[in-house]
């Protein structure tokens, strides 16, 4: 039994070796590609792929991988594609170069893409955001291309879309489990934290309306290549691709400035092979950063994405070199990247329900704080309970408007009121603490085939009692 799990164990990695090598051939198709020779990829159980030093160190400010335009996944480089099969889109410095280009290089193409793109007119690919372009296209390019040819033609972009995670891997992302009908781990969402489930169902409502917005397109194509656009099964099996496409995209997207789509933030993004493979930690500007150097030539396109390294030298063998995502608390890490770390500075806990909940039915109060723009969004970090909170508490406790406005104004200092909601603070959080512990001891009981995520969640409460113990300690 050890023996045949090992031998499986091997083949996994040999195959991931194989996607690297085949990632790293088709990077080097670029001159422009530059990758250290000092570092590798490296598998772990907790994190899946990294970046690790293989051999002497990395020091301040050095290039440690720089990926040209050319092979980059973004909003322009997708128009650019779909335009080698469309030869109606004209968007000047993005679409490719000229129709004799064009047919030149795919004269007598029985490639069914330039059928489908065809469908797809510039107003509308104009008007779609990153992640409903990116998701469109990788669809086509990944899942559908294959089916459409009998897997005769192969996307440009087979080489990146192989190292990607499987479904599996992503399958701890808590939005995943609430859109898709039967997941065995829906009733974990109940035992969520309240900054989760908001999480949650934002993220959901996005990806819905994304899916709604490209529907059409895939019903579409679906005539065009099956004759039947409302095939239900299709449509699952599609809607589940989707599901998977849309958080590779959204775990492994980099800020990159998108100016075609300037008034949209959320579209600022740009997918990066290999400098994906970079795992996060919760220091802030101590490990690599990216850096886009633009190129003179095309000003409309993006530029080479280099990865340098930060103030952190890397200089012991097989040392991870890191990335920091941002200042995410584990309840984002865990919705928009589905992890958790076992420590996490950047943690805080979403007291709004409780807080709100002592103000039930107190109609000036409530109006008082929405009047002067402190009424919800209450939380506790591990250093501070918020001025929100104590504003909120202020006013509950004391029914005092005058100070409390003075306070507002600065008039005078929270210490004044923090005496007279000091009991009340202590037995909010030591009824969280019950709660948690709770929460913890009803995630113990689950059944073993979900200790993935339910160790995410439980992470997540693991870090809101150590906030909650400090605040008490420091009362
Ligand atoms: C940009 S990718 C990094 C490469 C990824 N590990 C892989 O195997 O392809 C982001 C994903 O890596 C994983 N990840 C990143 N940092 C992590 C960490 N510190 N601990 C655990 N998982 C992490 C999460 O699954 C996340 O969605």
């Amino acid at each position: 039994m050890k023996k045949s799990m090992r031998l499986f164990q091997r083949k996994k990695k040999m195959t991931m070796k194989a996607k690297v090598d085949s990632l790293l051939k088709w990077l080097r198709t670029s001159e422009q590609f530059y990758l250290a020779t000092n570092i590798s990829i490296h598998e772990s159980d907790t994190s899946g792929r990294g970046v690790v030093l293989i051999d002497e160190k990395l020091t301040t400010n050095e290039v440690v991988i720089s990926i040209p335009p050319s092979h980059q996944l973004n909003f322009y480089t997708i128009l650019y594609h779909i335009s080698m099969f469309n030869t109606k889109l004209d968007i000047h410095g993005i679409t490719a170069a000229s129709e004799e280009n064009i047919m030149e290089r795919n004269i007598g193409s029985q490639d069914p893409r330039f059928q489908a793109y065809g469908l797809l007119k510039q107003e509308f690919l104009l008007g779609l955001s990153s992640f409903q372009l990116l998701t469109l296209y990788i669809l086509a390019e990944w899942i559908l291309l294959p089916q459409w040819s009998s897997s005769e033609f192969v996307s440009y972009w087979k080489p990146f879309f192989d190292i990607w995670p499987a479904k599996e891997e992503l399958g701890s992302v808590p939005a995943i489990w609430n859109l898709t009908g039967d997941s065995k781990y829906k009733e974990l969402l109940h035992l969520s934290s309240l900054a989760s489930k908001k999480h949650c169902s934002r993220i959901s409502a996005l990806v819905k309306s994304d899916w709604s917005v490209i529907l059409p397109i895939l019903k579409d194509w679906n005539t065009m290549f099956n004759g039947d656009a409302n095939n239900e099964l299709f449509l699952e099996k599609l809607y589940r691709e989707f599901l998977h496409i849309y958080f590779v995209v959204n775990s492994r997207c980099l800020y990159a400035d998108i100016s075609l789509k300037k008034d949209d933030i959320d579209s600022q993004f740009t997918m990066v092979p290999y400098v994906d493979f970079l795992n996060h930690t919760d220091e802030v500007d101590v490990h690599c950063y990216p850096k886009l150097v633009k190129s003179s030539i095309n000003a409309n396109n993006l530029g080479r994405f280099e990865i340098r390294c930060g103030k952190f030298c890397y200089a012991n063998k097989g040392e991870e070199i890191l990335l920091n995502y941002g200042a995410h608390s584990n309840d984002l890490l865990l919705n928009e990247y589905g992890f958790t770390l076992p420590q996490n500075c950047w943690n805080c806990i979403d007291i709004s329900d409780e807080i709100t909940k002592l103000m039930d039915g107190q109609d000036t109060i409530v109006s008082f704080l929405k009047s002067n723009g402190y009424w919800g969004d209450y939380t506790i970090s591990f250093n501070e309970i918020s001025y929100r909170v104590l504003v909120a508490l202020s006013l509950v406790i004391t029914s005092d408007f005058k100070r409390v406005e003075k306070l507002l104004l600065g008039y005078i200092s929270e210490d004044f009121f923090l005496p007279k909601i000091r009991p009340a603070l202590q037995r909010l959080l030591l009824l969280l603490l019950d709660t948690y512990h709770e929460k913890l001891r009803l995630l113990r009981i689950l059944p073993l085939s979900l200790s993935t995520c339910t160790e995410n969640i439980a992470n997540i409460y693991f870090g809101y009692i150590e906030i909650i113990e400090n605040n008490l300690e420091n009362m």
